[in-house]
């Protein structure tokens, strides 16, 4: 077949259908567009009148929508074309039956062209070279004109061409009235105008006509006797007025026996620009346009030479005996204000009073209370190994919450496919840590036994939060660590966060540990399981620098409870006779307190309470306080009283190191007091450094690289300056002198230089973090 017959076989219907892409849908309008065609229907018609009937509303709508909803067009063109149509029009109106067409032409012309280049691939004009191409930028929207719109004015009926006219005549009328009335007040208005028609001179410019306003004499300028004509109202009046005591003024001083016509003042503004008027309207070039800091026009120069208007209105009451009157007043209104201001000086606004202190002796008063030891333990462990779940399923057994409230829980997590996080969710309250089924932050909680008061610092197991993990690992007295038992999740734990939280909780000073090896139920108890877990990890934690004796090993169930605080009544976990965990937490003893040494608090929240605006909570590293304190922050410097404060959520007096307080602070502004921060006594307060020496163990290659210092909740940017010598593990001997790296398991003397000063000072524990993974833990020397 060749290729014209190849075109003219073509079914260009078909072809048209394929690329249409139109379809019924598309043809709906918008809500708004909705609502613009019915209101501009409504014009239309109403526009219409009785024609209306002569037109459909398809027609009408059509229309609205070709002419962008313009009601006056529509109208215009309907009129032209359906209504009066001219005699001759053949031009097909828009066809009712396709409604919207504009928006089908849209869709085709906007849908991809075929490609016919094959069907000229032969022909000699059809092989142009490439770079003699034309290149074609499509339009982005197809080219397309308003319906009946050639480009001339449409032609109108003759009631249409009548209305036109008038409306041409009237608009023409109007203007030429109100050129007339503007000239007419200009006249008035122009001062200038009507001397200058007395005096029939031409005129010299814009600026000689001004500079004629004002008389220059031997003496300089005369004062300006009449108001400003700028200012002055545009009222037939006021311009004889004017004109009258200017005329007068100049009488009494003018040589000239003819009488000076009036002139317009120049301004100020003008005159100090320009400088004075002159005379004669013949002025130099020179002096219409004198710099004033070469020459400064004498009405600068006298400006304040003579008395202000206000000087001489006081000048002449005071003449006209109103002095002591005046004088009286101000004095009346000087004693009244001196009265005030006295008044105003007594009037203190005083300070809150500053609390007071009872100044007991914290120490003594804590050895003579009979309170219950305080405990804090971290709950460490790798993601998922049950963490949250089995302290949720402890402070239900030791009725810390009711059963009522995990059924509650229960519900919810079910609701979003989590009922086996029911427990968890007791710590973990957060809506994205309900949703992700993970921990994010520490969560803390309180129990109390017979002899201990216990705060759990429940840690992430996600290495994504380690920084959360090791504020967490920052406050505790002892450490819980949980492993997963099932198949497998205990062997993927110890290559995750079971080894480096093992790592992290001894680097930050915790040294008593207890293993509790979870989710024994999965493996139906087995004490093989429990056996071959227990070796491993104690081994590990051994190697990690924890004693023997200060590791325990408790085989639970954190979902079911067995082991917790009451033994499994499970028959296949008789084999385990050893304490439960709680027993195990009650034999724990706290690390000793730092009780005499100066006060150092780490602020772990900051928050509102009805005690005070600004309240803080946290552990008491050091030392001890009570109400009325001064304190100090750093690294803000600032100073705050200690109003009142809690503990275990009991307003106390006093508080010691190792305890959980809340402290209400006042005298403060909440921008001096953030998370990380530390409290301590003003007298002996914390140092802000940003270079210190630390003793770092390191768990991965160590050199001078970017790191985070991490101590609690405070993180600092810096970086390994220097690192001065390698250190033998044992005896802390210098083993190599400047090395260029320090290896995993080995300890070093590293220089570390931070972005900013943050208040550390020797014997505390940091973990230096870089990329996201531990690097190092260490003691400040
Ligand atoms: N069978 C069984 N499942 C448990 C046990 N303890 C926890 N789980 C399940 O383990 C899953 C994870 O528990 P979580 O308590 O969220 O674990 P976690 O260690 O707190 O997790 P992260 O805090 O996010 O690291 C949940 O589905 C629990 O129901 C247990 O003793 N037995």
């Amino acid at each position: 077949m060749s290729r014209h017959q190849e075109v003219r076989n073509l079914d260009y219907k078909d072809v048209l259908d394929d690329y249409d892409g139109y379809s019924e849908e598309e043809d709906e309008l918008s809500p708004e567009d909705r609502a613009l065609m019915t209101q501009g229907t409504i014009t239309v018609q109403t526009a219409l009148g009785v024609e209306a009937a002569k037109v459909s509303v398809a027609q009408i709508e059509e229309s609205l929508w070709h002419y962008y909803y313009d009601t006056d067009k529509v109208v215009e063109y309907l009129i032209k074309k359906f209504i009066n149509p001219p005699q001759k029009t053949a031009k097909p109106a828009p066809n009712p039956s396709s409604k919207y067409t504009f928006l089908k032409r849209i869709h085709i012309a906007s849908a991809a062209p075929r490609d016919f280049s094959h069907l000229f691939k032969d022909l000699p004009w059809g092989n142009i070279p490439k770079d003699r191409e034309t290149i074609f930028i499509p339009p982005l929207l197809p080219r397309m004109g308003l319906l009946g719109g050639s480009g001339s004015p449409p032609k109108m009926s003759k009631l249409q061409q009548l209305a036109a006219a008038r409306k041409k005549k009237a608009e023409e009328r109007a203007a030429q009235q109100k050129l007339e009335q503007t000239r007419t007040k200009m006249t008035q208005l122009s001062v200038e105008e009507q001397d200058r028609q007395k005096e029939n001179a031409p005129s010299d410019g814009p600026f000689g006509k001004r500079l004629k306003t004002s008389e220059s004499t031997a003496e300089g300028r005369k004062p300006l006797t009449t108001a400003e004509p700028g200012r002055s109202e545009p009222s037939s009046q006021s311009t004889p007025t004017a004109l009258e005591n200017s005329q007068h003024a100049k009488a009494a001083t003018a040589d000239s026996p003819k009488p000076t016509p009036e002139k317009a003042q120049p301004s100020a503004f003008a005159q100090v620009l320009f400088g004075p008027p002159l005379a004669s309207p013949k002025r130099k070039l020179q002096d219409v346009f004198p710099l004033t800091y070469t020459d400064l026009s004498p009405s600068v120069l006298e400006a304040f030479s003579r008395p202000s208007p206000d000087d001489v209105v006081y000048a002449a009451q005071a003449k006209a005996g109103k002095k002591t009157a005046v004088t009286q007043t101000k004095k009346k209104g000087a004693s009244s204000l001196d009265a005030v201001a006295s008044d105003v000086k007594g009037l203190k606004i005083e300070d809150a009073p500053l609390p007071k202190s009872r100044n007991l002796d914290v120490l003594s008063e804590f050895e003579r209370s009979k309170s219950k030891k305080a405990a804090s333990f971290v709950v460490v462990g790798h993601v998922d190994a049950g963490k949250s779940t089995m302290m949720g399923r402890l402070l239900l057994d030791l009725n810390v919450v009711d059963q009522r409230t995990v059924d509650k829980l229960r519900q919810e997590a079910t609701k979003i496919g989590k009922s086996s996080f029911a427990l968890a969710w007791v710590l973990d309250q957060r809506t994205e840590e309900r949703a992700r089924g993970v921990t994010i932050d520490i969560a803390t909680n309180r129990f109390e036994t017979d002899k201990t008061v216990f705060t759990i610092l429940d840690a992430p197991g996600h290495r994504d939060f380690i920084p959360n993990m090791i504020a967490g690992a920052s406050q505790a007295d002892f450490a819980i660590l949980v492993i997963d038992a099932g198949t497998g999740a205990f062997e993927s734990g110890l290559k995750g966060q079971t080894r480096e939280h093992s790592l992290l909780i001894r680097s930050m000073g915790v040294s008593r540990v207890i293993v509790a090896i979870n989710k024994l139920d999965t493996v139906g108890w087995s004490q093989e399981r429990f056996d071959e877990i227990k070796n491993q990890v104690s081994g590990f934690l051994s190697a990690t620098g924890f004693q023997q004796k200060n590791i325990t090993f408790v085989p639970v169930s954190g979902l079911h409870g067995d082991n917790l605080v009451r033994k499994s009544p499970d028959p296949t976990a008789s084999w385990y006779t050893g304490p439960s965990l709680v027993e195990e937490l009650e034999n724990s003893e706290p690390s000793a307190r730092a009780l005499a040494k100066p006060l150092r608090m780490t602020i772990s929240e900051v928050f509102r309470t009805p005690q005070s605006p600004i309240s803080i909570s946290g552990r008491i590293d050091a030392g001890s306080l009570q109400a009325g304190d001064p304190l100090l922050i750093q690294p803000s410097g600032e100073k705050a009283y200690l109003k009142s404060l809690q503990v275990d959520e009991e307003p106390v007096e006093w508080a010691v190191a190792g305890q959980n307080a809340v402290l209400h602070l006042t005298n403060i502004d909440q921008v001096h007091v953030r998370v990380g921060d530390i409290i301590c006594d003003p007298a002996k307060p914390i140092e802000c450094l940003d270079t210190f020496t630390l003793k770092a163990l390191a768990f991965d290659f160590l050199m001078p690289m970017q790191v985070d210092v991490h101590r609690g909740r405070l993180h600092a940017a810096g970086r390994i300056e220097s690192m001065t010598a390698l250190l033998d593990k044992v005896t802390g001997a210098v083993v190599k002198k400047k090395p260029k790296i320090a290896k995993p398991a080995t300890v070093a003397r590293v220089v570390v230089k931070l972005n900013s000063k943050v208040p550390l000072e020797a014997g505390q524990r940091v973990v230096l973090r870089s990329g996201g993974e531990t690097v190092a833990a260490g003691l400040l020397e």
